[in-house]
């Protein structure tokens, strides 16, 4: 990344304004020959403000002769790099999280193809900012950074009309929606409307991670009230203000919802679910999943990353997947997810049925080990496969961990902290390389730090976290931690699903995307601790993953897109988003080379 040193942004000023005078010298505004028919049918303010247009100072002058902005932007014409470049620099000097991800946000509805440029280039700086953890705090102050509708608002009153509301939605071919309803955003509870920012965030990264088409994607917030009783107090509150609403009413919308989806964009139009409680999480993906193109990227795609974790720690542990012993701390979705998808591994792996492979899997929830034993919270859900019998009952994690004995700890309660020193510490003895996954977000909601990991595990802890931590220095060591977020997956379904249109995506699809990912992890990764590969290299692992799906699509006979493409990954590469602004006026145009950064900037940059 370019880095520029203060002292020198006046001088850099100074080049930009000679370059512009010197070129709208030579340049004829006025040679007939040179202005041909625009490209787009937008023109003047209209084109100004819309994003996927919209290229800021990069219009050159014919440009903006043509289309009818000239004096609408100031005059200087600044190429890509350069934007990109003062983006970064007002980046730095922004004061917090929150202001940095509002800025990029306007950003995002001013001049999309930037936007994401900048995001894509500096993908390790400003993810934490896009999405987890910076997102979270964004979604419990959406009230007050609230600026212009990024997607669908549908309220349980537009029951009945959805179809409608869906139809003002201004582009007619969305490939890929994220939905949710507020009531369980990232481990930080209800927030009703204002959860709008997690399918906004998410669907930004089917863009910078998978190369989507953004104007393909809706962010879509199902505003059926919210029970948070601060929000509901709130005069700023963006929401309906009334409890929520569920039973069949709500579950008729949910249905009428789905249908309006496929009326208006199609069957094969990819629906994400995104942060519904529990039981709505799990009522939804059983009663949709075979009959239309949808997954719950809170119970899968976290299953996946989880799982691909755990493949690659395997690879250091060295012991057989199904001589494991995990135990799994909160008994929520994501665990619940995980241990499915977990099982169903072990059982083909091992070649043992599925009830045999729940055996190495127990649980641990708020009313303790979840053993048949035990008198208080109910053992029924998704969990119920996952109780075991002839434990002692035990509230106290250490002691359920001596009891057990287990290689790995997974942690998806929202209860921050849950692994004390003494819970990592009794890891460490029975363990020679522990893994241990922190998964709850945002940060503040991790079941330990990376930090306490490594050093309460003597540096020996395999680690990974659902939020980004920054590398620990223990005992003369760097340590990098995974994410092991399910944003190393749910592009990568998203790519192969919305691309090869398929009809459904069912439990293999994760298995495939756990594969892959964990395959894409080198050893020179491993040796520097990470169980996943570094972020810089996401847009290839998306693809990478995509390729072994769409190869599954086309078996499995779910695939809609015919002809079969003779090569699968090189089809899916041509299909891929490209950051370069459109021309709009063909042919004429070159950014004369002092134009491009880093040459021009060259002696100026650190
Ligand atoms: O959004 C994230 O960072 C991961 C996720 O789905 C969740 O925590 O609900
Ligand atoms: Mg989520």
């Amino acid at each position: 990344m370019l880095q520029i040193k203060p002292s020198n942004l006046k001088l850099i000023q100074k080049a930009i304004n000679v370059q512009y005078f010197k070129f709208i010298k030579n340049i004829a505004v006025d040679d007939k020959e040179k202005i041909s028919k625009p490209r787009s049918q937008i023109k003047g303010i209209d084109l100004i403000r819309n994003p996927s247009l919209y290229k800021g100072m990069a219009f050159t002058i014919e440009e903006r002769q043509i289309l009818g902005i000239h004096g609408l932007i100031p005059p200087a014409v600044l190429s890509q790099e350069v934007q990109s470049f003062r983006i970064m620099e007002n980046f730095r000097r922004e004061n917090d999280d929150l202001d940095r991800y509002i800025s990029l946000t306007n950003l995002q509805y001013r001049n999309e193809k930037l936007f994401y440029k900048v995001l894509m280039d500096n993908l390790e700086l400003l993810m934490p900012i896009i999405y987890t953890p910076t997102v979270g705090l964004a979604c419990q102050k959406y009230g007050v950074s609230f600026r212009r509708a990024a997607g669908l608002f549908i309220s349980i009153y537009d029951k009945g009309h959805i179809y409608d509301v869906l139809c003002n939605w201004p582009e007619s071919t969305v490939k890929a929606i994220v939905v949710t309803d507020g009531e369980r955003i990232l481990g930080l509870g209800d927030l009703g409307c204002n959860g709008m920012g997690i399918p906004i965030g998410k669907l930004s990264l089917y863009t910078a991670l998978a190369g989507i088409d953004p104007t393909h994607c809706l962010p879509i917030m199902l505003d059926v009230g919210t029970n948070n009783q601060t929000l509901l107090d709130d005069p700023l509150y963006i929401g309906l203000r009334e409890k929520r609403i569920d039973g069949k009413i709500y579950e008729d919308f949910m249905d009428e919802f789905m249908d309006a989806v496929v009326a208006r964009f199609g069957y094969y139009c990819l629906i994400q679910f995104e942060d519904f409680a529990t039981k709505n999480a799990y009522k939804f993906l059983n009663k949709y999943r075979n009959k239309y193109c949808m997954f719950n990227d809170d119970i899968q795609g976290t299953a996946a990353v989880a799982l691909a974790g755990i493949f690659t720690s395997l690879r250091v542990t060295d012991i057989r997947l199904e001589d494991n012993i995990f135990l799994f701390v909160g008994a929520g979705q994501a665990s619940c997810g995980i241990a499915d998808l977990l099982a169903r591994a072990i059982s083909s792996e091992a070649d043992i049925n599925f009830e045999k492979a729940c055996e190495k899997i127990f649980m641990f929830d708020v009313d303790g080990l979840l053993i048949e034993e035990r008198t208080e919270g109910n053992l029924k859900g998704p969990k119920f496969q996952f109780v075991k019998k002839n434990f002692r009952p035990t509230r106290d994690l250490t002691d359920a961990i001596e009891q057990i004995k287990p290689t790995a700890l997974i942690g998806a309660t929202g209860a921050g902290g849950i692994f004390t020193d003494s819970v990592l510490k009794k890891m460490a003895e029975i363990n020679e390389r522990p893994i241990i996954f922190a998964l709850s977000n945002p940060t503040d909601l991790a079941e330990c730090t990376a930090e306490q990991a490594y050093k309460n595990t003597d540096g020996r802890c395999l680690f990974s976290s659902g939020s980004p931590f920054e590398p620990v220095n223990y005992n003369g060591k760097t340590f990098i931690p995974g994410q092991g977020n399910n944003s190393y997956i749910f592009p990568g379904v998203a790519l192969a699903t919305t691309v090869f249109q398929s009809k459904h995506i069912d439990e293999e699809v994760f298995l495939i995307a756990a594969k892959s990912l964990s395959d894409q992890v080198t050893d020179e990764n491993i040796a520097e601790g990470r169980i996943y590969p570094p972020m810089k290299k996401i847009h290839d692992v998306s693809v990478k993953i995509a390729t072994e799906i769409s190869k599954y699509y086309y078996k499995a006979d779910v695939a809609t897109l015919y002809p079969v493409p003779e090569d699968l990954e090189s089809y899916i590469r041509d299909q891929l988003y490209d950051t370069t602004y459109q021309s709009y006026v063909p042919n004429t145009w070159k950014w004369p080379e002092q134009h491009m950064i880093p040459k021009q900037f060259n002696k100026f940059v650190k």
